[in-house]
């Protein structure tokens, strides 16, 4: 092990990164409050700032995988596509296996200069998580308590006010299968597909049809395709968000396939069985992956970009200068008992951090899914 990859693996270090990450995290959240009057007045330029805002967030997360742990991302699609993306809006469907697969989501993003203006259907207990689950609520993030009696009037109606967003290039992300794969609920939903005669999938849960059609339906003339996206990592690594913060280099490969919305039928049965047949076709390809460890087509991979290191290292030094004054003056003071406190406030804020990373973790996914009847969320 070298000397940089020993550091990277140390706690102090990890310690200082979350710190950074948890202050300018929580500073651009009161940032954001500062905003809300300005939705009164000028809702089109309160959400540039917002999306400028979230940028500031999440980039120090793409930063912490492209920069710090080194993972390289691999691009495979149709060269003719390839110019489109982060210049049109889309729908886009991944498959949900891994517990970094939001942020190889992202980093794509951050790639076509869309990641600020990207969103998702997320389960709602994220929007309570500190930081990001905050930020999201400021960038209108669509969220569903994966009930669809209460989903089918919240998640249009959120997805009926992104219509007039500014920012036009941006990417609306749908995990259709609803939670992360496990073996258990893999058996599940495929007790579920057997039910309803549909064929059975070897690397994706049997995909939830509702939300796809709703969104569909909501985006036509907003969102010019869907980016039918699979991702897989090389040499079945498992990556993980402490993989990533101990400066572990993992190889993400996705492959993105373009397909115009208007090629989805209208018609909610016709939506439902299209979006079946698509996840028969991305388990094709998963297959391939395992047979071949390639995906279908060219790789036309984009660079990693400078400003996700620039902004990280810009908040670094926002935040740790202040911190650097206040370790010296509680040491040079000599107050036990101040020094004392400071300890417990970090160990705190260290839990606090460790129970966010857990929230990436499938070994602490909900229970949904499990239950056939869908109805035990967590
Ligand atoms: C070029 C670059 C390209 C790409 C770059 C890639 C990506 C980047 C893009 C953007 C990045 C942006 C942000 C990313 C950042 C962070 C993301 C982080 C996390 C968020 C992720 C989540 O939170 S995932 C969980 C929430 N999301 C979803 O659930 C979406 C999918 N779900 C649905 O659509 C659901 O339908 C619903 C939520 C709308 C409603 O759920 P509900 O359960 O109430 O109803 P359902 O209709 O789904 O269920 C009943 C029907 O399902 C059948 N059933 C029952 N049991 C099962 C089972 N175990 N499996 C499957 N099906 C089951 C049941 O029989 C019912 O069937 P019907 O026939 O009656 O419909
Ligand atoms: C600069 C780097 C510093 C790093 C500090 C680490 C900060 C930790 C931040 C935690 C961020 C939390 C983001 C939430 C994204 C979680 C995505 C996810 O995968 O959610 C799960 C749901 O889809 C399904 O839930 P389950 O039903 O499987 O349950």
């Amino acid at each position: 092990m070298g000397l940089l990859q020993f550091l990277k693996s140390q706690f102090l270090c990890h310690l200082i990164m979350c710190y950074v990450f948890l202050v300018s995290g929580l500073i651009v959240n009161l940032i954001q409050i500062c905003t809300l009057p300005l939705w009164l007045v000028s809702k089109q330029l309160a959400r540039k700032i917002n999306i400028r805002l979230a940028y500031c967030i999440a980039s120090q997360m793409v930063a912490a995988l492209e920069w710090w742990s080194g993972t390289e991302c691999t691009l495979y699609t149709d060269p003719k596509s390839y110019p489109l993306y982060g210049k049109e809006n889309a729908v886009v469907i991944l498959n949900h296996s891994f517990e970094i697969d939001f942020l190889c989501g992202w980093t794509f993003c951050e790639r076509f200069g869309v990641l600020g203006s990207s969103k998702v259907l997320a389960k709602k207990e994220l929007a309570y998580v500190p930081v990001i689950g905050w930020m999201w609520y400021f960038l209108e993030i669509v969220f569903c308590k994966r009930k669809w009696e209460e989903d089918r009037t919240t998640v249009a109606q959120s997805l009926q006010k992104l219509r007039d967003y500014p920012e036009n290039y941006w990417k609306f992300l749908l995990y259709c299968e609803g939670t992360r794969f496990t073996p258990k609920k893999h058996q599940f939903s495929m007790q579920v597909a057997e039910s309803k005669g549909l064929p059975k999938l070897k690397y994706h849960l049997l995909p939830r049809t509702k939300g796809f059609y709703v969104t569909v339906q909501n985006l036509r003339g907003t969102a010019a395709a869907i980016y039918d996206s699979t991702l897989n990592f090389r040499n079945n690594e498992v990556p993980t968000l402490l993989g990533i913060l101990n400066g572990k280099k993992y190889h993400a490969d996705l492959y993105v396939r373009r397909i115009p919305l208007e090629s989805v039928p209208e018609d909610e049965a016709e939506c439902a069985a299209w979006l079946h047949k698509l996840y028969q076709e991305k388990d094709g390809f998963q297959e391939q992956y395992a047979q071949t460890g390639r995906f279908p087509g060219p790789i036309v991979s984009p660079p990693r970009r400078p400003w996700s290191l620039i902004n990280w290292l810009f908040w670094s030094c926002v935040v740790l200068y202040p911190l650097g004054l206040l370790i010296a003056q509680l040491l040079s003071s000599g107050a036990v008992l101040t020094i004392a406190a400071a300890v417990v406030v970090c160990s705190a804020v260290s839990m606090g951090m460790r129970w966010m990373i857990g929230q990436t973790e499938i070994d602490k996914s909900s229970n949904y899914g499990i239950k056939a009847t869908a109805l035990n969320n967590n």
